[in-house]
Formats: C-alpha cells, structure tokens, sequence
C-alpha cells in the first residue's frame, strides 16, 4: 500500500516536461524540513492520507489516459512500494521528484527506469548536510538536477555543485526561485555573471496559471 494525500491530473508546471500535461501522485511524509517547502501540509503526521494499492493506483492511471506519471510529495521514495509501482507503470513515462537525500540506486538500475528531477537543497533550505552526492553519478540525460534558490549564498553554492560534478553533461539542469523570495531577473543576471552555459531558469508554471496555494493542480 502505499499513503496517498492527493492525486489529480494537471500540466506539469516544473521539469523537462513543464507544460505537459501529467498525472499527480503526492505521497505522504518526507524525511526533509526545507525552510521554503510548498507542501509542508502533505508531512503534517496528521495529514490525512488514503493508503492505496499499486493496482488501484495503476487502474486509476490508465483510466484517465495521460502518459505522463509524476510521483511527488512528501518525499515518494520514502514509500516501500514504489518500486512496484514504477514497474507496473511501464507503459508510462514516469518521473519521480525527489530531495536529494535518498539514494537513487534502488530504481536507477530497474529494468522500466523512471527519470528522476533530484533536487540539490541549496544553504537556503537548512538541509543541505543530508545531500547525497553520490546519486549524481546514477543520473543520465533523461534526468534533471533542480537547484531551488532564494539567496545569493544558494546561487554562489548552485553554481560550485555544477562545476564540482561536473553536471552540465551529464543532465538538464535548472534553477527555479523559492517562490516570491528572489527577482527571477536577478537569477538571470547571474546566469550571464557566470556564463551558465546549459542551466535553465525555470518557474514554476502552476503557481502563475492557479493561485500560489492551491491544491490538486
Ligand atoms: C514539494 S517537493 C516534493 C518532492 C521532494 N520532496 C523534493 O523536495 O524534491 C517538489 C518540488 O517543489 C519544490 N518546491 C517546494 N517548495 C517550493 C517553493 N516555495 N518554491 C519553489 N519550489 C519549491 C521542491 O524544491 C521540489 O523541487
Ligand atoms: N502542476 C504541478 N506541477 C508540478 N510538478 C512538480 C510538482 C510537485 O509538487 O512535485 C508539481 C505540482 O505540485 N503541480
Ligand atoms: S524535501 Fe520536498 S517535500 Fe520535503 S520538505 Fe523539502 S520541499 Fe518539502
Ligand atoms: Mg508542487
């Protein structure tokens, strides 16, 4: 089973696919407290959760006929059966979001590999001691590596992580302001300060399309 606080269809307001439409499955929990998180609700102990079966979910899937699965939270490799679930996705090009924290190996090496947006938790967010580094070698050119920055120390940091791994290569990369706390121009200036060759800026596309706070879109 695994502990659902909300599933909808919507665009997917970040990643390589922002603007396609995709299917939502936020999970609860997270093993994170980021200083910014826009979810904070779903990790509440008393958040309410439906405990839902792979089958059920995957029924759901197809029943709604969008190709694109995003499995988010709360922090969703944090949930024992996601592995079955990915594997009974396979007909969908599934992407899971995840905080940078846990390791990527366990579903980098399975036969229908999902892509992984990882995020990199910048000083901003208070945890960025629980990044897991080594996840960055499991990471293609299918995969992207979010740096969510809201100060000049997280893009100064954002910045070291992509020269220190060598990630440009490797995979999309983008940079996405906490919401309301940076200009977007300024993320751009630095861009240019820095010659970010291949980095994106991205906003997220739902908060401008809804309201900021509203949920299930
Ligand atoms: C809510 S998290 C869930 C997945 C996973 N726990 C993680 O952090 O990647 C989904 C994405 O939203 C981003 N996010 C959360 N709060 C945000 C905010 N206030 N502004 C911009 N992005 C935010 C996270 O950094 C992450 O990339
Ligand atoms: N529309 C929309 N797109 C998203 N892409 C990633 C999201 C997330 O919360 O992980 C998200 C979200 O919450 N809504
Ligand atoms: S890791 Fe993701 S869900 Fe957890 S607190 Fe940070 S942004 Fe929120
Ligand atoms: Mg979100």
């Amino acid at each position: 089973m695994l502990e659902v606080v909300e599933r909808f269809v919507s665009i997917n307001g970040e990643g390589a696919h922002a603007g396609e439409l995709a299917v939502f499955i936020r999970f609860k929990g997270c093993n994170l407290c980021c200083s910014y998180c826009d979810t904070a609700w779903a990790n509440e102990p008393d958040a309410k959760a439906s405990p839902t079966s792979v089958e059920e979910l995957v029924r759901w899937v197809k029943s709604v006929n969008v190709r694109n699965v995003t499995l988010t939270g709360g922090e969703p490799l944090l949930q024992k059966d996601i592995e079955p679930l990915v594997a009974a996705l396979k007909d969908c090009r599934v992407e899971i979001e995840t905080n940078g924290s846990m390791p990527l190996s366990r579903l980098a090496e399975i036969e229908h590999r999902p892509v992984f947006t990882m995020d990199y938790k910048l000083p901003g967010s208070g945890m960025e001691n629980y990044m897991n580094t080594a996840n960055f070698a499991l990471l293609n050119s299918h995969d992207s590596v979010k740096f969510v920055v809201g100060s000049e120390e997280d893009l100064n940091r954002a910045a070291e992580i992509i020269d220190r791994f060598k990630l440009i290569d490797r995979c999309h990369i983008y940079f996405s302001p906490v919401f309301g706390k940076i200009e977007p121009a300024r993320i751009v200036e630095f861009m240019t300060e820095r010659n970010l060759n291949g980095v994106r800026i991205q906003l997220q596309l739902h908060k401008f399309i809804w309201s900021p706070e509203k949920r299930g879109v």
